[in-house]
């Protein structure tokens, strides 16, 4: 199976110290209250578990029939046979990235059966995380994977997003929202789109509980550095409930323990057990676990440089390592002395790699690599023979519908907006502010006469200039913050690219409505620009165009490029061409021919035509003076419009080309955006 994706890095991580337990009162401890749901079974490949809405669950391994493909009914038995992971290096899809291939995991392969705790662990760049998101069907962008990787044998694909349940290391979240609408929504786009109203908030209720973030539900999430925010504890609980959502067959999660204490962490990998119990099959990467915790798990994979140097019981590793020479001194925590023996050394990079490479060498003809062979070979050979199809599991298969998904989302990213009252609230009043000082500076200088055309053309000027510039910038960011959590998201499947672009604008518009509006309502009547509605409805519709286009234009600019400063470096010149192309600096007719194609692309061009006509159209009454009669003079509107270049028939076109244009951006930016989720 070879896979190709392009590559991004995750947001920051909260790796803060924080405490599971601390942020519980003593009886919603992670322990006391276990993120489970009710069952009754207790050991894994018999009994049956409940899922909090109500259906049932019976993991019966023994029972496994290769005629059928369901991990959800008989547990999924996860198998990967010459695992090879590469980063291309090329990170994002954006128009500026490039860089080597690096192999990251190196033939690896490995079996994880139903209701078993496996700890992935090594030193750091040992390659767990690369290779747990491998096999969760979740690469990071530029990543490509080599070789098998099934699930009761049938290779993985988007159906991990249904099976699967992947909590991350660092944990992305809308701020914005409290811990139960996030609930919500995250229960909208994941659950099965026949599940009730009252089932999904039951389902949420009974996991705050389960979770201890009950008391929290109506807390906002809240970013970094914000005041009243989740504690890095709860944010990790709210991971966990939300992965619970859709009770995952298969757990990955990456180092789950990290910035717990040593309580809470014991704590948390108490619930994995239970949960393990219960049938579901957990891989967990994890750092330095204390003696207890380490004895806690199952299984281990010790990995280095993307190789596996020891798999088996965590008991049996000290006794594979002192077999070939690694005694661990007594009273010494054996999982800080297996990863010690692997990492490598300050200063003795050769030896160190050479020894954990013989570890490796000295693994792959164990016994116990030939006991996990046997595993994996017979999956394959069931892969081989089996007749079954993913689609059989039907209710994996029953995501929400496409406009479903899309209200939302739209409603998520609203919730956002309205609730960044730096942005929407300053931006009105900035607005208001600029168009009362415009429109008084004008107030008095429209007059039917020469002095009055220069100010009617400089006001349309500064319409179209203070609904395309600061606009286009302030959407720059929009792709590029939200960048992290919207890859996160698209690779655990809950949404297309196409759904997050247009919520995106969706949520935007009532504000690109809104602004321009207020803006031309109140510098319009300041400054006594013509008097009729139909001068004045064209000079909204056509503001209220030029918002929406250089949104879109700014929109296009933030999802082709993967930084802020990249973005403006290209965004810049191209403002320069659109100035100069506005019908104001110079006449349209007198560019040279070879860059006569410009003013095509302008619809500040498009926008001041528009305007200028519906303020000139029918005028025959404009004053010359009387004392130079050298002085120009233009004594009707279609004079001052053909003085600039403009032509009165052009009114319905420029609309429509702003139109065009319109669409021609957000096409461009969806595509470029839907790019970076590829490869
Ligand atoms: N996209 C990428 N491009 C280049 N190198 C990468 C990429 N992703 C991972 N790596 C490298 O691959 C190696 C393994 O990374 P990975 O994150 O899987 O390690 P890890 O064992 O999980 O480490 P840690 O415990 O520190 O999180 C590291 O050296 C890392 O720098």
């Amino acid at each position: 199976m070879v896979k190709t994706t392009s590559a991004t890095p995750l947001g920051s991580g909260n790796k803060k110290k924080t405490s599971f337990a601390s942020v519980n009162s003593t009886t919603e401890s992670f322990e006391s209250q276990p993120v489970l749901p009710p069952v009754s079974c207790v050991s894994p490949g018999s009994g049956t578990a409940t899922h909090p809405m109500g259906g049932s669950r019976c993991y019966q391994s023994s029972l496994r029939s290769y005629n059928k493909w369901s991990p959800t009914e008989q547990g999924a038995t996860l198998v990967w046979r010459d695992l090879c992971v590469y980063a291309t290096g090329q990170s994002g899809g954006g128009l500026s990235d490039r860089g080597p291939i690096k192999r990251i995991i190196n033939n690896v392969s490995g079996a994880v059966t139903p209701g078993t705790l496996i700890a992935l662990m090594g030193s750091s760049g040992a390659g767990k995380s690369t290779m747990m998101s491998a096999l969760a069907y979740r690469t990071q962008p530029g990543t490509i994977v080599q070789g098998d990787i099934l699930v009761n044998g049938q290779p993985i694909g988007p159906y991990m997003y249904r099976l699967s349940g992947f909590v991350h290391q660092d944990d992305l979240f809308v701020g914005s929202l409290t811990v139960s609408e996030h609930m919500y929504f995250m229960a909208k786009l994941k659950l099965d789109r026949g599940v009730s109203k009252a089932s999904v908030e039951r389902l949420i209720q009974e996991l705050l509980e389960r979770t201890g973030l009950a008391k929290c539900a109506d807390t906002r999430i809240g970013e970094v550095g914000e005041g009243k925010m989740l504690s890095g504890g709860e944010k990790k609980r709210l991971a966990f409930a939300t992965e619970l959502l859709t009770k995952p067959t298969i757990l990955f999660c990456d180092e789950p323990t990290t910035g717990l204490d040593s309580f809470s962490a014991q704590n948390l990998v108490s619930t994995l057990q239970l949960l393990a119990k219960r049938g579901t099959a957990i891989i967990c990467t994890i750092h330095q676990p204390s003696s207890q915790l380490f004895s806690m798990f199952d299984q281990v994979m010790l990995l280095a440089d993307g190789r596996v140097a020891y798999a088996g019981k965590p008991n049996d590793a000290l006794g594979f390592f002192e077999q070939h020479g690694y005694s661990c001194p007594s009273n010494y925590n054996p999982a800080e002395f297996l990863i010690g023996v692997l990492a490598t050394a300050p200063g003795y990079e050769k030896a160190s790699q050479r020894s954990a490479h013989r570890l490796c060498d000295l693994f792959a003809v164990s016994e116990a690599a030939g006991q996990r062979d046997v595993l994996i070979n017979l999956e394959m050979h069931m892969a081989e023979t089996g007749d079954f199809k993913v689609t059989e599991e039907s209710h994996l298969s029953r995501r929400p519908r496409w406009l479903h998904t899309l209200y939302w989302l739209t409603y998520r990213s609203f919730l956002t907006v309205v609730r960044d009252p730096t942005v929407q609230y300053l931006r009105l009043l900035q607005k208001i502010g600029i168009a009362l000082m415009a429109g008084l500076c004008f107030s008095g200088a429209i007059n039917l006469d020469q002095l009055g055309v220069q100010a009617i053309q400089g006001i349309l000027f500064i319409f179209v200039s203070e609904n395309t510039f600061s606009p286009m910038y302030s959407v720059l960011s929009v792709f590029p913050e939200t960048f992290p959590l919207f890859m996160r998201e698209t690779k655990s499947g809950l949404y297309h690219t196409s759904q997050y672009y247009v919520a995106n604008m969706l949520a935007m518009l009532p504000g690109l409505i809104a602004e321009p509006l207020i803006f031309v309502i109140v510098a319009y009547w300041l400054a006594q620009l013509r008097p009729t509605f139909t001068a004045f409805l064209v000079t909204v519709i056509a503001s209220t165009l030029v918002m929406n286009v250089s949104t879109a234009c700014g929109c296009f600019f933030s999802a082709a490029f993967n930084s802020l400063p990249l973005a403006m470096a290209y965004l810049v010149p191209f403002d320069y061409i659109l100035m100069i192309t506005s019908g104001v600096f110079i006449q349209i007719g007198s560019m040279p021919v070879s860059i006569s194609w410009m003013p095509y692309i302008s619809w500040m061009l498009y926008a001041n035509e528009a305007m200028s006509i519906a303020q000139w159209e029918g005028v025959t009454n404009i004053t010359c003076s009387t004392e130079d009669p050298n002085l120009p003079c233009m004594r009707t509107g279609t004079e001052v419009l053909t003085h600039y270049s403009f032509n009165e028939s052009h009114l319905a076109r420029n609309i429509w080309a702003m139109v065009a244009i319109y669409f021609v951006f957000h096409v461009l930016g969806c595509f470029f955006l839907w790019r970076k989720t590829r490869h």
